[in-house]
Protein backbone atom coordinates (compact mmCIF):
# COMPACT_ATOMS: atom_id res chain seq x y z
CA UNK A 1 0.00 0.00 0.00
CA UNK A 2 0.74 3.52 -1.26
CA UNK A 3 0.54 6.81 1.07
CA UNK A 4 -1.21 8.18 -1.84
CA UNK A 5 -3.59 5.34 -1.65
CA UNK A 6 -4.70 6.48 1.79
CA UNK A 7 -4.65 10.76 0.69
CA UNK A 8 -6.31 9.64 -2.64
CA UNK A 9 -9.07 7.73 -0.61
CA UNK A 10 -8.54 4.31 -2.86
CA UNK A 11 -7.38 2.55 0.52
CA UNK A 12 -9.86 3.35 3.17
CA UNK A 13 -9.68 0.28 5.34
CA UNK A 14 -6.18 0.72 6.18
CA UNK A 15 -3.51 2.15 7.88
CA UNK A 16 -0.17 3.81 6.65
CA UNK A 17 2.52 3.05 9.61
CA UNK A 18 6.10 4.51 9.56
CA UNK A 19 8.62 3.66 10.81
CA UNK A 20 10.56 6.48 11.71
CA UNK A 21 14.60 5.53 11.78
CA UNK A 22 15.30 9.36 11.84
CA UNK A 23 18.77 9.75 13.39
CA UNK A 24 18.79 6.44 15.66
CA UNK A 25 20.92 4.52 13.11
CA UNK A 26 23.95 6.22 15.29
CA UNK A 27 25.23 7.39 12.35
CA UNK A 28 26.05 3.88 10.51
CA UNK A 29 24.94 2.89 7.39
CA UNK A 30 24.89 -0.82 8.19
CA UNK A 31 22.80 -0.26 11.28
CA UNK A 32 20.33 1.61 8.44
CA UNK A 33 20.07 -1.32 6.48
CA UNK A 34 19.54 -3.87 9.62
CA UNK A 35 16.67 -1.52 10.84
CA UNK A 36 15.08 -1.13 7.53
CA UNK A 37 14.75 -4.51 7.67
CA UNK A 38 13.36 -4.81 11.05
CA UNK A 39 10.76 -2.32 10.48
CA UNK A 40 10.06 -4.32 7.43
CA UNK A 41 9.69 -7.56 9.53
CA UNK A 42 7.53 -5.36 11.94
CA UNK A 43 5.15 -4.59 9.14
CA UNK A 44 5.72 -0.93 8.33
CA UNK A 45 4.81 -0.08 4.97
CA UNK A 46 7.72 3.00 4.90
CA UNK A 47 11.42 3.62 6.74
CA UNK A 48 11.77 7.29 6.97
CA UNK A 49 14.72 9.42 7.72
CA UNK A 50 15.96 13.19 8.58
CA UNK A 51 17.87 14.74 5.81
CA UNK A 52 19.80 18.06 6.71
CA UNK A 53 22.05 20.52 4.50
CA UNK A 54 23.66 22.04 8.00
CA UNK A 55 24.15 25.39 6.79
CA UNK A 56 20.96 25.32 5.06
CA UNK A 57 19.52 24.46 7.80
CA UNK A 58 21.54 26.22 10.99
CA UNK A 59 23.17 29.36 11.27
CA UNK A 60 27.00 29.26 11.93
CA UNK A 61 26.37 30.32 15.43
CA UNK A 62 24.02 27.44 15.67
CA UNK A 63 26.13 25.13 14.50
CA UNK A 64 29.43 26.25 16.62
CA UNK A 65 27.44 25.96 20.07
CA UNK A 66 28.33 23.72 22.92
CA UNK A 67 26.77 20.24 22.77
CA UNK A 68 27.18 18.92 26.01
CA UNK A 69 24.35 16.30 26.23
CA UNK A 70 24.73 12.86 26.83
CA UNK A 71 23.63 11.81 23.29
CA UNK A 72 26.28 14.34 21.77
CA UNK A 73 28.14 12.41 18.94
CA UNK A 74 30.41 15.76 18.50
CA UNK A 75 31.11 18.67 21.12
CA UNK A 76 29.24 21.48 19.26
CA UNK A 77 26.31 20.37 17.61
CA UNK A 78 27.60 21.08 14.08
CA UNK A 79 30.08 18.05 14.71
CA UNK A 80 26.99 16.50 16.41
CA UNK A 81 24.83 16.49 13.50
CA UNK A 82 27.40 16.09 10.62
CA UNK A 83 28.35 12.43 12.56
CA UNK A 84 24.95 11.72 11.94
CA UNK A 85 23.80 12.49 8.43
CA UNK A 86 24.45 10.36 5.65
CA UNK A 87 25.59 11.15 2.25
CA UNK A 88 23.98 11.36 -1.04
CA UNK A 89 26.13 7.80 -2.06
CA UNK A 90 24.73 6.41 1.24
CA UNK A 91 21.31 7.55 0.52
CA UNK A 92 21.16 5.82 -2.74
CA UNK A 93 21.93 2.20 -0.75
CA UNK A 94 19.55 2.80 1.89
CA UNK A 95 16.79 3.22 -1.28
CA UNK A 96 18.20 0.56 -3.21
CA UNK A 97 17.60 -1.94 0.51
CA UNK A 98 14.19 -0.40 0.39
CA UNK A 99 13.23 -1.11 -3.13
CA UNK A 100 14.59 -5.03 -2.54
CA UNK A 101 12.45 -5.50 0.25
CA UNK A 102 9.33 -3.70 -1.04
CA UNK A 103 9.13 -0.74 1.77
CA UNK A 104 8.91 2.99 0.93
CA UNK A 105 11.99 5.22 1.65
CA UNK A 106 11.65 8.68 2.38
CA UNK A 107 12.68 11.23 4.83
CA UNK A 108 12.25 14.67 6.07
CA UNK A 109 13.37 17.42 4.44
CA UNK A 110 14.72 19.81 6.98
CA UNK A 111 15.81 23.00 4.39
CA UNK A 112 15.17 23.80 1.04
CA UNK A 113 18.47 22.04 -0.02
CA UNK A 114 17.05 19.05 1.48
CA UNK A 115 14.07 19.75 0.10
CA UNK A 116 15.61 19.12 -3.75
CA UNK A 117 17.88 16.64 -2.62
CA UNK A 118 14.76 14.18 -1.96
CA UNK A 119 13.21 15.43 -4.95
CA UNK A 120 16.06 14.30 -6.84
CA UNK A 121 15.78 11.03 -5.24
CA UNK A 122 12.35 10.57 -6.59
CA UNK A 123 10.81 9.32 -2.85
CA UNK A 124 7.09 8.05 -2.28
CA UNK A 125 6.16 11.54 -0.62
CA UNK A 126 7.91 14.31 1.74
CA UNK A 127 7.68 14.61 5.02
CA UNK A 128 7.92 18.12 6.69
CA UNK A 129 8.63 17.91 10.50
CA UNK A 130 7.19 20.04 13.22
CA UNK A 131 10.55 22.15 12.96
CA UNK A 132 9.39 23.67 9.65
CA UNK A 133 5.58 23.87 10.20
CA UNK A 134 5.81 27.49 10.16
CA UNK A 135 8.65 27.59 7.88
CA UNK A 136 6.39 29.00 4.81
CA UNK A 137 8.58 29.63 2.30
CA UNK A 138 9.67 25.70 2.68
CA UNK A 139 6.18 24.16 2.73
CA UNK A 140 5.54 26.68 -0.50
CA UNK A 141 8.33 25.58 -1.93
CA UNK A 142 7.52 21.58 -1.11
CA UNK A 143 3.90 22.13 -2.26
CA UNK A 144 5.02 22.98 -5.90
CA UNK A 145 6.76 19.58 -6.38
CA UNK A 146 4.84 16.69 -7.79
CA UNK A 147 4.85 14.94 -4.27
CA UNK A 148 2.22 13.94 -1.82
CA UNK A 149 3.37 15.49 2.12
CA UNK A 150 2.82 14.79 5.46
CA UNK A 151 3.26 17.90 7.24
CA UNK A 152 3.81 17.59 11.56
CA UNK A 153 2.09 20.14 13.62
CA UNK A 154 4.07 19.65 16.93
CA UNK A 155 5.49 22.66 18.92
CA UNK A 156 2.40 24.80 16.53
CA UNK A 157 -1.00 27.03 17.31
CA UNK A 158 -4.08 26.16 15.12
CA UNK A 159 -3.40 29.39 13.52
CA UNK A 160 -0.02 28.45 12.08
CA UNK A 161 -2.26 24.51 11.23
CA UNK A 162 -4.76 27.14 9.50
CA UNK A 163 -1.96 29.01 7.77
CA UNK A 164 -0.28 25.79 6.60
CA UNK A 165 -4.19 24.25 5.31
CA UNK A 166 -4.40 27.73 3.17
CA UNK A 167 -1.02 27.26 2.13
CA UNK A 168 -1.69 24.26 0.63
CA UNK A 169 -4.52 25.29 -0.83
CA UNK A 170 -3.66 28.51 -2.21
CA UNK A 171 -0.83 25.95 -4.10
CA UNK A 172 -4.01 23.67 -5.29
CA UNK A 173 -1.64 21.32 -3.44
CA UNK A 174 -4.30 18.43 -2.58
CA UNK A 175 -2.38 14.69 -1.92
CA UNK A 176 -0.95 16.03 1.52
CA UNK A 177 -1.95 14.85 5.07
CA UNK A 178 -1.60 16.52 8.72
CA UNK A 179 0.09 14.56 11.52
CA UNK A 180 -0.93 16.01 15.05
CA UNK A 181 2.25 15.73 16.93
CA UNK A 182 3.91 16.78 20.30
CA UNK A 183 7.13 17.62 20.22
CA UNK A 184 8.41 16.47 23.56
CA UNK A 185 10.78 13.53 24.31
CA UNK A 186 9.07 10.80 25.82
CA UNK A 187 5.57 12.82 25.65
CA UNK A 188 3.77 12.43 28.96
CA UNK A 189 0.59 10.73 28.54
CA UNK A 190 -1.27 14.13 29.61
CA UNK A 191 0.29 15.84 26.97
CA UNK A 192 -0.53 13.94 24.20
CA UNK A 193 -3.75 15.55 23.65
CA UNK A 194 -5.00 13.17 21.90
CA UNK A 195 -8.33 15.01 21.33
CA UNK A 196 -6.20 16.85 19.19
CA UNK A 197 -6.71 14.65 15.82
CA UNK A 198 -10.47 14.79 16.55
CA UNK A 199 -10.47 18.65 16.07
CA UNK A 200 -7.66 18.45 13.26
CA UNK A 201 -10.70 16.10 11.44
CA UNK A 202 -13.44 18.51 12.02
CA UNK A 203 -11.53 21.40 11.31
CA UNK A 204 -10.11 19.61 7.94
CA UNK A 205 -12.82 17.50 6.71
CA UNK A 206 -10.84 16.94 3.23
CA UNK A 207 -7.35 16.60 4.82
CA UNK A 208 -6.16 12.97 6.09
CA UNK A 209 -4.88 13.64 9.82
CA UNK A 210 -2.24 11.28 11.34
CA UNK A 211 -0.22 11.56 14.19
CA UNK A 212 3.33 11.22 14.87
CA UNK A 213 4.30 10.21 18.68
CA UNK A 214 6.61 10.37 21.06
CA UNK A 215 5.15 8.89 23.90
CA UNK A 216 6.24 5.78 25.45
CA UNK A 217 5.01 2.41 24.93
CA UNK A 218 2.25 1.68 21.90
CA UNK A 219 -1.47 2.00 23.58
CA UNK A 220 -1.47 6.02 22.65
CA UNK A 221 -0.54 5.19 19.55
CA UNK A 222 -3.65 2.59 19.04
CA UNK A 223 -6.21 5.67 20.66
CA UNK A 224 -4.83 7.81 17.92
CA UNK A 225 -5.85 5.36 15.26
CA UNK A 226 -9.37 4.82 16.67
CA UNK A 227 -9.95 8.26 17.09
CA UNK A 228 -9.12 8.12 12.59
CA UNK A 229 -5.59 8.62 12.81
CA UNK A 230 -5.22 7.08 9.19
CA UNK A 231 -1.07 7.47 9.42
CA UNK A 232 0.78 6.26 12.25
CA UNK A 233 4.37 6.97 12.77
CA UNK A 234 6.94 6.14 15.44
CA UNK A 235 10.31 6.16 16.67
CA UNK A 236 11.79 3.14 16.10
CA UNK A 237 15.07 1.87 17.51
CA UNK A 238 17.13 -1.65 17.75
CA UNK A 239 17.52 -1.16 21.13
CA UNK A 240 16.71 2.08 23.53
CA UNK A 241 19.44 1.99 25.96
CA UNK A 242 21.85 2.94 23.13
CA UNK A 243 23.10 6.67 23.07
CA UNK A 244 20.92 9.22 21.26
CA UNK A 245 18.48 11.78 22.02
CA UNK A 246 15.14 9.71 20.34
CA UNK A 247 16.28 6.42 21.66
CA UNK A 248 14.38 6.48 24.62
CA UNK A 249 10.98 7.41 23.24
CA UNK A 250 11.08 4.92 20.28
CA UNK A 251 10.06 1.30 19.88
CA UNK A 252 12.10 -1.69 19.91
CA UNK A 253 11.51 -4.30 17.19
CA UNK A 254 8.62 -6.47 19.04
CA UNK A 255 7.15 -3.64 19.93
CA UNK A 256 6.93 -2.39 16.68
CA UNK A 257 5.33 -5.23 15.43
CA UNK A 258 2.60 -5.39 18.40
CA UNK A 259 1.77 -1.47 17.03
CA UNK A 260 1.35 -2.79 13.90
CA UNK A 261 -0.37 -5.68 14.28
CA UNK A 262 -3.10 -4.47 16.88
CA UNK A 263 -3.52 -1.43 14.15
CA UNK A 264 -3.92 -4.11 11.03
CA UNK A 265 -6.82 -5.99 13.85
CA UNK A 266 -8.67 -2.59 14.06
CA UNK A 267 -11.89 -2.59 12.19
CA UNK A 268 -11.73 0.88 10.40
CA UNK A 269 -15.73 0.89 9.38
CA UNK A 270 -16.12 1.29 13.34
CA UNK A 271 -13.92 4.62 13.57
CA UNK A 272 -13.86 7.37 15.04
CA UNK A 273 -14.47 5.61 18.26
CA UNK A 274 -15.21 7.46 21.78
CA UNK A 275 -12.93 8.73 23.66
CA UNK A 276 -15.06 6.16 26.75
CA UNK A 277 -15.44 3.30 24.10
CA UNK A 278 -11.61 3.05 23.43
CA UNK A 279 -10.45 3.10 27.00
CA UNK A 280 -13.06 0.31 27.13
CA UNK A 281 -11.47 -1.96 24.18
CA UNK A 282 -8.47 -0.78 24.75
CA UNK A 283 -8.07 -1.73 28.54
CA UNK A 284 -6.51 1.40 29.12
CA UNK A 285 -5.69 2.93 32.32
CA UNK A 286 -4.84 6.65 33.80
CA UNK A 287 -2.50 7.38 31.39
CA UNK A 288 -4.95 6.18 27.80
CA UNK A 289 -7.65 8.10 29.92
CA UNK A 290 -5.29 11.60 30.49
CA UNK A 291 -4.03 11.37 26.52
CA UNK A 292 -7.77 11.20 25.77
CA UNK A 293 -8.57 14.12 28.08
CA UNK A 294 -10.95 16.63 26.52
CA UNK A 295 -8.61 19.28 24.45
CA UNK A 296 -10.59 22.00 22.23
CA UNK A 297 -7.81 24.69 21.58
CA UNK A 298 -4.09 23.61 20.36
CA UNK A 299 -1.11 25.65 21.61
CA UNK A 300 2.18 25.68 22.18
CA UNK A 301 2.52 23.35 25.05
CA UNK A 302 5.47 23.96 27.88
CA UNK A 303 6.62 21.01 27.35
CA UNK A 304 7.78 21.73 23.47
CA UNK A 305 9.43 24.69 25.08
CA UNK A 306 12.67 23.04 25.31
CA UNK A 307 12.41 21.31 21.45
CA UNK A 308 11.16 24.49 19.95
CA UNK A 309 14.00 26.61 21.70
CA UNK A 310 16.84 24.06 20.41
CA UNK A 311 15.15 23.35 17.04
CA UNK A 312 12.61 25.90 15.70
CA UNK A 313 13.59 28.39 12.97
CA UNK A 314 13.76 31.99 12.97
CA UNK A 315 13.89 34.66 10.83
CA UNK A 316 18.05 35.57 9.99
CA UNK A 317 19.79 37.21 6.91
CA UNK A 318 20.89 35.44 4.23
CA UNK A 319 23.47 38.04 3.37
CA UNK A 320 25.31 40.97 4.77
CA UNK A 321 22.58 43.55 5.33
CA UNK A 322 23.17 47.47 5.85
CA UNK A 323 21.81 50.02 7.92
CA UNK A 324 18.98 51.59 6.50
CA UNK A 325 18.31 49.22 3.86
CA UNK A 326 14.73 47.96 3.32
CA UNK A 327 14.01 44.22 3.43
CA UNK A 328 13.17 41.62 0.71
CA UNK A 329 12.36 38.91 0.37
CA UNK A 330 15.65 37.12 -0.52
CA UNK A 331 17.63 38.42 1.94
CA UNK A 332 15.94 36.24 4.49
CA UNK A 333 16.65 32.97 5.18
CA UNK A 334 15.12 30.57 7.77
CA UNK A 335 17.23 28.33 10.09
CA UNK A 336 17.68 27.39 13.45
CA UNK A 337 19.33 29.97 15.11
CA UNK A 338 21.24 31.01 18.43
CA UNK A 339 20.40 33.64 19.74
CA UNK A 340 16.95 33.32 17.55
CA UNK A 341 15.47 35.84 15.60
CA UNK A 342 11.94 36.65 15.16
CA UNK A 343 9.62 33.54 14.35
CA UNK A 344 8.90 32.05 11.22
CA UNK A 345 5.59 33.31 10.72
CA UNK A 346 6.54 36.72 10.23
CA UNK A 347 8.91 36.48 7.72
CA UNK A 348 6.25 38.08 4.63
CA UNK A 349 5.59 41.06 7.26
CA UNK A 350 9.18 42.04 6.76
CA UNK A 351 8.97 42.79 3.30
CA UNK A 352 10.23 46.62 2.91
CA UNK A 353 10.87 47.29 6.73
CA UNK A 354 14.10 49.57 6.97
CA UNK A 355 17.11 48.06 8.80
CA UNK A 356 18.07 49.75 12.34
CA UNK A 357 21.24 48.26 12.24
CA UNK A 358 23.76 46.44 10.16
CA UNK A 359 23.05 42.73 10.25
CA UNK A 360 25.64 40.40 9.12
CA UNK A 361 25.09 36.85 7.25
CA UNK A 362 23.04 33.92 9.48
CA UNK A 363 22.32 36.85 12.45
CA UNK A 364 18.95 36.62 13.59
CA UNK A 365 16.73 39.66 12.53
CA UNK A 366 14.97 40.78 15.48
CA UNK A 367 11.98 43.16 16.54
CA UNK A 368 14.66 45.61 17.29
CA UNK A 369 16.43 45.57 13.99
CA UNK A 370 13.96 46.78 12.37
CA UNK A 371 12.42 50.55 12.40
CA UNK A 372 8.69 50.94 12.58
C1 LIG B 1 11.93 18.67 16.04
C2 LIG B 1 12.70 17.55 15.41
O1 LIG B 1 13.47 17.75 14.50
N1 LIG B 1 12.48 16.32 15.91
C3 LIG B 1 13.05 15.10 15.36
C4 LIG B 1 11.94 14.16 15.07
O2 LIG B 1 11.23 13.73 15.95
C5 LIG B 1 14.03 14.48 16.34
O3 LIG B 1 14.39 13.22 15.86
C6 LIG B 1 15.27 15.34 16.48
O4 LIG B 1 16.00 15.36 15.27
C7 LIG B 1 16.15 14.82 17.61
O5 LIG B 1 15.39 14.65 18.77
C8 LIG B 1 17.26 15.79 17.85
O6 LIG B 1 18.14 15.27 18.78
P1 LIG B 1 19.63 15.88 18.89
O7 LIG B 1 19.41 17.36 19.17
O8 LIG B 1 20.32 15.19 20.02
O9 LIG B 1 20.32 15.67 17.57
C1 LIG C 1 10.72 16.24 13.19
C2 LIG C 1 10.13 15.27 12.54
O1 LIG C 1 8.93 14.74 12.82
P1 LIG C 1 7.81 15.11 13.90
O2 LIG C 1 7.68 16.57 13.98
O3 LIG C 1 6.62 14.42 13.35
O4 LIG C 1 8.27 14.50 15.17
C3 LIG C 1 10.73 14.65 11.35
O5 LIG C 1 10.03 13.89 10.69
O6 LIG C 1 11.90 14.92 11.08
Amino acid sequence: MLLNDIISGKVVDSVYIIAEIGQNHQGCVETAKKMIWEAKKAGCHCVKFQKSDLPAKFTRSALDREYTSDHAWGKTYGEHKEYLEFSKDQYLQLQAHCKELNVDFTASAMDERSLEFLADLNVPFIKIGSGDANNFPLLKKASNLNLPLVISTGMQTMQTVDRIVQTMRESGKEDYALMHCVSSYPTDPEDCSLQLISVLKRRFPNVDIGYSGHELGVVISQAAVLLGARIVERHFTLDKSQKGSDHRCSLEPQELKALTTAITNFKLSSVPMSPEVIVQKLNGGEELEAALQHVESKTILPCELPCRNKLGKSIVAARNLNKGYRLQLADMAIKVSEPTGLTAEDYLDLVGKELADNIGEDEPILGSSIIN
